[in-house]
């Protein structure tokens, strides 16, 4: 996938090759995070005293991340959506000219806020060793959470390349829905469940290969460092509906501007 060029980026079978990609990113995220406790003291606001700065210990390390990828062109990509918009800076790199793939409102679209308080609240107890604070990681656990949560920022987000393709590949049939304001309509015509199904039951095999090492899986029963249903479920309960709202979001304005 090339987003110098819309027509490789807009092709559905890409798409969904680079959602199986991002797959693996995920899964071997949620697995570095699994060594830890879910250390609620990196999520709680003003536990600790950040100079300049009210809220987490989280909120702090990833809007300084964003800050610094800002300024390296990270959410100039168009697959790329921050969590901390205010907090991005100019680069002095070069400006990259992407063509227009997406609509111009695409960068409005985020749903960041959402996925951040899912991870905490669901995902860090699913996929953490167990619970407590443990003070002597909390740098480490949340450098392992900036990594989750920007994988699945990426995934989620991803959702407007697959509304945009399915909007020109099935025009009139969008054009109707949007105009009716159906919802729910838009939700059965994005879904496609042989899809949905075989990525579930990809990510299950998947959790039971990488969750393990590979000269053990052999001679004995090993538990996987995340349970692979843990991230099936994750996937069906949390993922897959987050990119559909995304998909949705996205096709509800699609008739408010012209083709990129
Ligand atoms: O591949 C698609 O068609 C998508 O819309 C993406 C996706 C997903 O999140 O993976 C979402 C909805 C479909 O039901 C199937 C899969």
């Amino acid at each position: 996938m090339d987003f110098m060029k819309p027509e490789t980026v807009l092709d559905l079978d890409n798409i969904r090759q680079a959602l199986q990609r991002m797959e693996d990113s995920i899964i071997f995220n949620f697995i570095e995070r699994s060594q830890f406790y879910t250390c609620p003291s990196v999520y709680k606001a003003d536990v600790f005293p950040i100079p300049n700065f009210k809220g987490s210990f989280l909120d702090w390390l990833l809007s300084q991340h964003e800050a610094i990828q800002s300024q390296v062109r990270r959410y100039e990509a168009p697959d790329e959506y921050p969590f901390f918009p205010d907090a991005l800076l100019p680069t002095f790199l070069p400006k990259i000219n992407y063509p227009p793939i997406l609509a111009s409102y695409a960068n409005d679209i985020n749903i960041n806020n959402t996925i951040k308080k899912i991870y905490i609240e669901t995902i860090v107890p699913g996929v953490s060793i167990g619970d407590a604070d443990q003070m002597v990681n909390l740098g480490s656990t949340a450098m392992t959470d900036i990594d989750a949560l920007q994988s699945l920022s990426r995934r989620i987000h991803f959702g407007m390349f697959v509304a945009e393709a399915k909007f020109r590949s099935e025009r009139e049939r969008f054009t109707k829905l949007i105009r009716e304001n159906d919802v729910k309509g838009i939700e059965d015509a994005i879904t496609n469940k042989v899809v949905e199904d075989k990525i579930l039951l990809r990510l299950l095999e998947k959790g039971k290969a990488y969750g393990v090492d590979p000269t053990l899986k052999f001679t004995q029963h090993i538990e996987g460092k995340v349970k692979p249903e843990v991230i099936v479920n994750i996937y069906r309960d949390y993922v897959i509906p987050l990119t559909k709202k995304v998909e949705v979001d996205y096709l509800l304005r699609r008739l408010d501007v012209e083709d990129p």
